[in-house]
């Protein structure tokens, strides 16, 4: 900057000495010196102003950098504000859960406890409990325990109804024997209806007197895997109802790890379902029955109702869920359900399990394919398509096409280790489950147990796709875990069955234990 000062101090200072030395007398000299000296004026005024400029710039240049560096600390330090703000909602957020978690650990067993014996809902609230400790969402917990609500209406009225028809039926025998009118109450009376030697209503009675109840039998169901004992409980202190059940276990010498299913009947009525012995069991041979090509039926077994059979064709049958410890009757279904899919002309594709188990089906059927676990990922993918497929079609079309299942038992084999094959399987086979419903596209997913999909376990069932089959069968399960994962409800149940088919078929309202039918050969 010294410079162009140097050079407008000098050309100035020339131009006043040249200025004050010419003699106007001296013309000759006077002229030029002035015109020099205008020069060197002019001169040092443009330099002034060039210097002006560049201070001026410079000055604007100062005043954007300071401007900006204003700005940028604005928002760094509005970034630096919310982050902090986000610090502390999430610190929050972890007080809460921790708070929300410490809670529950203290309350869960206090409100299991008082929740099992304040009667009536005490199981379905057991269940919701269960189901929230699986880390099972709220949404779904309300969902199951208002399903099973209306469950244990049902059965209260159901029960109501065929008290009332014993009393009708008892009160026109007396009639016509023309004795005395009585009426059967919950009293002695209904101990005479049924064989008081019966060590299992002994064993009952006597862990009822233990606990300080009093308790009559009313009457015996003989199912063909269990008998169920209706009692009569009069009590006001509800937290001996769980003592009865322990006591009962006890006198009936059921072990701890095997449930023994207790539940309200009615008002003031206990139902037990006490296994029978295997040779007491009664099993049943898949029957003979005309079948109608295009329905979708499957005909599971027998229960204390009469035949179980469901509708893949129903808004809440129409995926299956099968879980069975080794031995339980999985396999048996399953091929019974390829069965009648069969006998009703659908398609059908075993992927998984032993499929030496159908090779009698192959010549019968020609619309069965049976493949090594190792095509499961391509049949979920040909699935996958095929409901693309459907989906574009309109009702009419849909109704020529034939019904497709696609059987995976022993699903956790058929999960790929590879994280992206995997990711693809798990959406496929979810899509299918959840699109199918509506496109005659459905899947039977076999388990041998239940656990929850985690970095440990990444072959376990994923929860999205637990969601999308709704239709849940049990078998006997070593561990209650399973049948929590498996059924909305009464999950422990799993671990009274009593394997070779005694299983729980759960969906909507539909809650049924059954003896499945036994599949040997075609019939
Ligand atoms: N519904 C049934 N009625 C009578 N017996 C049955 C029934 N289901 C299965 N069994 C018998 O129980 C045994 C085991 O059946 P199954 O093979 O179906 O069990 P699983 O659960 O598939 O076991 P695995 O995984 O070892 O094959 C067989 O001997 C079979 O005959």
């Amino acid at each position: 900057m010294f410079l162009p000062w140097l050079k407008i101090g000098g050309s100035g200072l020339t131009a006043v000495v040249l200025v004050l030395t010419a003699s106007p007398k001296d013309i000759k000299l006077f002229t030029p010196a002035n015109v020099v000296a205008i020069t060197l004026a002019s001169y040092a005024g443009l330099e002034l102003r060039k210097l002006q400029k560049h201070y001026e710039d410079k000055e604007r240049e100062e005043d954007m950098l300071a401007a900006m560096k204003d700005t940028q600390a604005t928002e760094q330090l509005q970034y630096l504000s919310s982050a902090s703000e986000r610090k502390r909602l999430n610190v929050d957020a972890d007080k809460e859960t921790e708070r929300q978690l410490k809670l529950l650990q203290q309350t869960a067993p206090l409100f299991s406890e008082v929740l099992a014996v304040t009667g009536q809902n005490g199981a379905v609230s057991r269940m919701a409990l269960g189901m929230i400790q699986n880390g099972e969402s709220l949404g779904n917990v309300l969902l199951a325990t208002s399903e099973a609500e209306m469950q244990l209406e049902q059965a209260k009225l159901q029960a109501q109804i065929h008290h009332r028809q014993l009393e009708l039926q008892t009160q026109q025998v007396l009639k016509s024997a023309n004795t005395q009118e009585v009426t059967v109450t919950n009293s002695i009376k209904g101990v005479s209806d049924v064989a008081p030697q019966s060590p299992k209503i002994e064993g009952l009675t006597k862990a009822a007197k233990v606990v300080g109840l009093q308790t009559q039998c009313l009457r015996v169901d003989k199912a063909p895997s269990y008998e169920r004992l209706i009692f009569s409980v009069k009590t006001e202190d509800f937290n001996s109802l769980s003592k009865l059940k322990a006591a009962t276990k006890l006198s009936l010498g059921i072990s701890e790890k095997s449930d023994l299913p207790f539940y309200i009947y009615a008002p003031e009525q206990i139902a037990v379902e006490i296994p029978l012995l295997p040779e007491d069991r009664t099993y049943y041979d898949f029957p003979q029955r005309q079948w109608q090509s295009g329905e979708r039926l499957i005909v599971l077994g027998q229960s204390l109702d009469g035949e179980v059979v469901i509708n893949l064709a129903s808004e809440d049958t129409p995926q299956l869920l099968c879980v069975g410890t080794t031995g339980s009757g999985k396999s048996n279904l399953f091929r019974a359900i390829a069965y009648c899919l069969l006998m009703q002309g659908a398609r059908v594709d075993i992927c998984g399990g032993k499929v030496s188990d159908y090779e009698d089906f192959a010549e019968r059927f020609p619309s069965i394919s049976l493949n090594d676990m190792g095509k499961t990922f391509e049949y979920v993918g040909e699935y996958f398509l095929e409901c693309d497929r459907r989906n574009k079609m309109t009702k009419a079309e849909l109704a020529q096409e034939s019904a497709w299942l696609l059987e995976i038992d022993e699903y956790k084999g058929t999960v790929p280790l590879d994280d992206n094959l995997r990711k693809t399987y798990d959406q496929q086979l979810c899509e299918v489950a959840r699109r199918g419903r509506g496109l005659k596209i459905h899947v039977a997913i076999g388990l041998q147990r239940g656990s929850k999909r985690s970095k440990d376990d990444p072959q376990a069932l994923p929860p999205d796709l637990r969601d999308n089959l709704p239709c849940r069968i049990a078998f006997r399960c070593v561990d209650a875990t399973s049948g929590r994962m498996i059924l909305m409800r009464r999950g422990e149940a799993v671990t009274s069955l009593q394997g070779r088919g005694d299983g729980i078929v759960q969906s909507g309202l539909l809650d049924r234990r059954f003896q499945a039918y036994r599949f040997e050969t075609i019939p």
